[in-house]
């Protein structure tokens, strides 16, 4: 179930769906920046499927607009319409909030960094667009290197005049996926009861998951939590190297996206209490020249409406986060060299 049960319940009646989605639909009109990807796709299609979306605007370099013709014969009450390379502005107007997938993908043996040298002029060209036609539009970036690409979306938007940090994510939803689907896995329970928080940023070391702060997580020791900690950090690496050279995660990726999505407009719509990790400016360690971060943050009518510390961690967390800090930096100052 990737939507609130409120809304649940809303999909499975006729009427009150209806009811739902006109309330809604002054807040919702929402972008796909890649939508004719691997991830765009199952995405759009998810996204169709969530009552809070009433306007649904796909853009890609190519094949958008048959993604959109395919998306908009589900029988859900919102509209669809597809864009052409040359029509970024048009796919842009009135948008509430844009996701941007777009960009190359790893092949095995390839780091999200070595993404860096497509993907940032493919963010930055896409993020002046929105600051130019849709400047008030929230930006969820799954464009890796997130924790590049994030900062140089701010960078871009900075430049422009048009910089929001209420209004700016990096998606990690896909961390806390797997992390409360690898830990349910160990524990024998269900991934709905094994929420894990985890902060840092979105590669490798700088993933980290904060198993002590969940009641099932914090039974998992030894070589156990060695193994679970890796594999939440390398989950990615997993599906990249299944895939074999075809890609990384799309559809696990769509799920994470979709879920996001929801979540954000739930906040934007006035529910209370939406709390997530995701990657957006942030104050806890810009003392140390880190100020980008993922840690739990509660969702609000105006996009970040506060940014919750990282609590109490353990020894072992304590190292994770000493070797996630340094390698974020780098990735941090990365993204903000190439825009500057
Ligand atoms: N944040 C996260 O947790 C995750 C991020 N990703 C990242 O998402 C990105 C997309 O992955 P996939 O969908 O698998 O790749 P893909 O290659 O299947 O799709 C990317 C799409 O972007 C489009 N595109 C390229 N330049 C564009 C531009 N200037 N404007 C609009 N569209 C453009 C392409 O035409 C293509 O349709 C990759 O960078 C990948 O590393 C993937 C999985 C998880
Ligand atoms: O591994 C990749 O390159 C794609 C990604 O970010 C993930 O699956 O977490």
């Amino acid at each position: 179930m990737i939507f609130a049960r409120s809304a649940a319940r809303a999909l499975s009646t006729p009427s009150s769906s209806r009811l739902f989605s006109a309330s809604a639909a002054a807040h919702t009109k929402v972008a796909v920046l890649g939508a004719g990807g691997g991830i765009g796709q199952p995405l759009s299609l998810l996204l169709k499927n969530d009552p809070l979306v009433t306007s649904l605007s796909l853009y890609d370099i190519r094949g958008a607009p048959g993604v959109a013709a395919d998306v908009s014969h589900v029988d859900t009450a919102s509209e669809v319409k597809g864009y052409a390379a040359d029509q970024l502005d048009q796919a842009l107007e009135g948008v509430k909030v844009v996701v941007i997938p777009a960009g190359v993908p790893r092949k095995p043996g390839m780091t999200r960094d070595d993404l860096f040298n497509t993907n940032a002029s493919i963010v930055r060209d896409l993020a002046a667009a929105v600051g130019r036609v849709a400047p008030d539009a929230h930006i969820l970036v799954i464009s890796n290197p997130v924790n590049s690409t994030v900062p140089i979306v701010a960078a871009t938007l900075e430049k422009a005049g048009a910089f929001d940090p209420k209004r700016l994510f990096g998606i990690t939803t896909l961390d806390v996926v797997r992390a409360a689907r690898f830990l349910s896995g160990i524990v024998e329970a269900t991934p709905n009861e094994t929420p894990v928080t985890v902060v840092g940023g979105h590669s490798g070391a700088t993933i980290v998951p904060l198993l002590s702060q969940s009641p099932h997580g914090k039974a998992v020791k030894g070589e156990k939590y060695e193994k679970l900690v890796h594999r939440i950090q390398f989950g990615g690496d997993e599906v990249v190297q299944a895939k074999d050279g075809a890609g990384s995660a799309t559809l696990s990726m769509a799920y994470a996206g979709a879920k996001f999505t929801n979540s954000l407009l739930r906040g934007l719509n006035g529910e209370k209490g939406v709390i997530t990790p995701t990657f957006v400016k942030s104050p806890l360690f810009a003392d140390q020249g880190i100020d980008f971060f993922s840690s739990n943050v509660e969702l609000g009518p105006n996009g970040v409406e506060k940014i919750h510390p990282i609590g109490e961690l353990t020894a072992e967390e304590e190292k994770l986060l000493a070797a996630c800090l340094p390698e974020l930096k780098k990735n941090i100052e990365k993204g903000k060299a190439f825009v500057a």
